[in-house]
């Protein structure tokens, strides 16, 4: 087989490399980065530290070994760096001092997980967020003899029954010693910062007396560690993704917005100045409309990664936001208020980080032409950016693949952003078989990344459309809201006009069309086969069909209360309306549904409750589940089983074709 014959297959999730969390030494001169990748005997996924010289571009890896080792941190003299380190037993806060050697032990836990970490301003001492365990060793693999609920978040998709002891802020010296417990609230601790002298500590919280049902009512404090005191920070409610200390200590900076009860997304997360004298709080990014949440999807590419604001200077904070598939990267000027972007091609920074002095930041960036890197954003006397890591490139060479096109659909209300990833060797006289990927979220937004999934079906032939109709993030605050209350509509519409537009191209064989979606794709999946018969075979993922029973088995399900403004029992009948199940007669459409077993998020009764209705009334459909996976199957599954259903799918769309 020559070298352009090899397309993309679903095994090659084993060939690829996934690079994240850069995080550049305060000289500038390299970046330390996270490399997760697949034990393929043990069909599991670990991460180790790599370094890459800023100059030279040569790579080392770091540390070795079966373990989980994540967000690298520097101190600010660049002399000691810290990590966390997860193990099948341990959680352990280990620190490189000098660069040499093996790491050293700051903090080593059984009994509970370290989850985030800060240097101090003086570098002396470090903030972490820990979840202590309720039970520990050997017994946390045991069940429990029974399980007494009493609050209504009782359970999280992907964790499963909720642990009773919450996620909580401690310190601890740089140089090792004990570990001081700062806060002992009922609830998780979300995010902190340090303030900018390091007498204090900013932290999130959800102290609502009911905070399972106003989950997006967050409140900030400040810890003074002279006086022990912790200062609730006035604001109005609201949720909050992150805080920020700014170098002056004059403001504090916060992302998040003020209309809580609203569904998740529908409104954009902005970037708040508070004043800590005055109180006064000012959104420094309500001009540009787009919320500052990382909300594109991805396969090999990691979603909602929190990145919070970083100051280049005392004057510019820099910020990234979701806009039209892409995260472009601005410079936000505090005395004078313009906003300049400074990264805003076709493309998405995840994740960066800055040497000291601004100069050189390291970016975690997604593309559609290749699979993530790590790239260098200089900003001398000339703006440079360049690629530093070439992790995926031999793979990139062993296989022909294309990148997508992009369309601007005209839809009633609305241009539909779009793309089209054409099969290997296209030729526009002949017809394909076309596949529709309808996006979950629903506040999320397709866009600049290279999508595995995409390209596995172009590789076996499909041309492949995927949009962000209404009711994606990316393009504003109306088009995220024009579903709220219906869900099904106009997102319906736009999906169909795409449909439409792309069979006018005349590459398209229309009796060849097939459709697919995750979540809430799946919904929208299930909408489209019982509104249209246009499609000849569908493939539903983790999909909801009945709302009502969504409401209460859900693991955050009353959520739907936000989005409808209502609740099942007194209004079932608005519940019935979008439910896709009231429609169930109409699908004729020949229908595989995929389901994990331990999805919390879309439970697996959702799925029961389909295939029953259609198998009953005996009706072309396949039932697959996937075992102990949870509603992320697609991204973070255990990998034999992502290449099953990738391999399922094909084999349901090409038997049809
Ligand atoms: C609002 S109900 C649950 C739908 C779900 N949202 C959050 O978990 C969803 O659509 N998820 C998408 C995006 O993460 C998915 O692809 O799973």
């Amino acid at each position: 087989m020559s070298k352009q014959e090899k397309y993309v297959s679903p095994e090659d999730i084993y060939d690829l490399q996934f690079p994240s969390d850069p995080q550049i030494s305060p000289d500038g001169k390299k970046v330390i980065f996270v490399k997760k990748w697949i034990h393929k005997k043990e069909q599991k996924y670990y991460s180790n530290l790599y370094s890459v010289d800023t100059v030279r571009g040569t790579v080392v890896q770091f540390t070795r070994g079966e373990q989980k080792d994540i967000k690298p941190r520097w101190n600010r003299n660049g002399k000691q760096l810290l990590f966390i380190r997860s193990t099948q037993n341990k959680s352990e806060l280990l620190s490189f001092y000098g660069g040499l050697g093996e790491p050293m032990p700051l903090i080593s836990l059984e009994d509970g997980d370290i989850q985030d970490l800060a240097f101090s301003p003086d570098d002396k001492w470090v903030a972490v967020l820990i979840q202590k365990y309720d039970v520990s060793g050997e017994d946390r693999k045991k069940e429990p003899l029974k399980r007494d609920i009493d609050r209504l978040f009782y359970r999280l998709d992907g964790e499963g029954f909720r642990q009773k002891r919450a996620v909580q802020l401690f310190i601890v010296k740089s140089r090792g010693g004990r570990l001081i417990p700062i806060t002992d609230v009922p609830r998780d601790v979300t995010d902190f910062a340090w303030n900018h002298d390091g007498t204090g500590i900013y932290y999130v919280t959800n102290d609502h007396e009911d905070p399972d049902r106003h989950m997006d009512e967050e409140s900030i404090f400040f810890y003074s560690l002279k006086e022990k005191r912790h200062v609730r920070i006035e604001k109005p409610a609201g949720p909050i993704g992150w805080v920020q200390a700014d170098p002056e200590g004059k403001y504090l900076y916060f992302a998040g917005h003020f209309k809580p009860g609203h569904s998740w997304g529908a409104v954009n997360s902005e970037i708040q100045q508070l004043h800590l004298e005055t109180g006064e709080i000012h959104s420094l990014t309500a001009s540009l409309d787009r919320t500052t949440d990382m909300v594109t999807l991805g396969d090999i590419t990691p979603s909602f990664v929190k990145q919070k604001a970083l100051f280049q200077t005392s004057e510019d904070l820099l910020f990234t936001v979701s806009s039209e598939g892409a995260n472009p990267l601005f410079k936000f000027n505090i005395l004078s208020g313009e906003i300049t972007p400074l990264l805003d091609g076709p493309e998405c920074v995840v994740s960066f980080s800055m040497s000291r002095d601004g100069k050189n930041i390291a970016v975690h960036l997604a593309q559609m032409e290749r699979p993530d890197e790590i790239w260098l954003l200089e900003l001398n006397s000339e703006k440079h950016f360049r690629r530093i890591t070439f992790l995926n490139d031999e793979y990139m060479s062993s296989i022909s693949c294309n990148v997508p096109e992009e369309y601007h659909i005209p839809s009633d209300n609305a241009v539909i952003q779009s793309w089209v990833l054409k099969p290997p060797g296209f030729n526009s006289k002949k017809k394909y078989p076309l596949l529709l990927q309808i996006h979950g979220g629903p506040r999320a937004q397709y866009g600049y990344t290279w999508f595995h999934e995409m390209q596995v079906f172009a590789a076996a032939g499909f041309v492949v459309l995927y949009t962000n109709p209404q009711g994606s993030q990316g393009y504003g605050h109306a088009f995220a809201d024009a579903i709220t209350g219906k869900w099904a509509e106009p997102a319906m519409n736009d999906l169909m006009a795409a449909v439409d537009y792309i069979l006018e191209l005349g590459f398209v064989d229309p009796e060849q069309c097939f459709v697919t979606g995750g979540s809430y794709g799946g919904y929208m999946t299930n909408w489209v086969i019982s509104h249209t018969n246009r499609f000849k075979g569908a493939v539903t993922q983790r999909s909801i069909c009945d709302l009502s029973s969504f409401f209460g088995t859900s693991d955050t399900g009353w959520d739907l209360e936000a989005d409808f403004h209502d609740v099942p029992w007194k209004n079932p009948e608005l519940y019935k309306k979008w439910s896709p199940i009231t429609y169930a007669d109409q699908i004729d459409t020949p229908l595989c549904i995929i389901h994990s077993e331990n999805d919390l998020r879309c439970p697996v009764e959702q799925a029961e409750q389909l295939f029953v209705r259609l198998k009953y009334d005996k009706k072309p459909v396949r039932l697959v589940l996937f075992p102990e996976e949870s509603h992320g199957l697609s991204r973070g599954g255990r990998p034999d089983r992502r290449v099953e259903r990738l391999k399922l799918m094909l084999e349901e769309f090409r038997v049809k074709s």
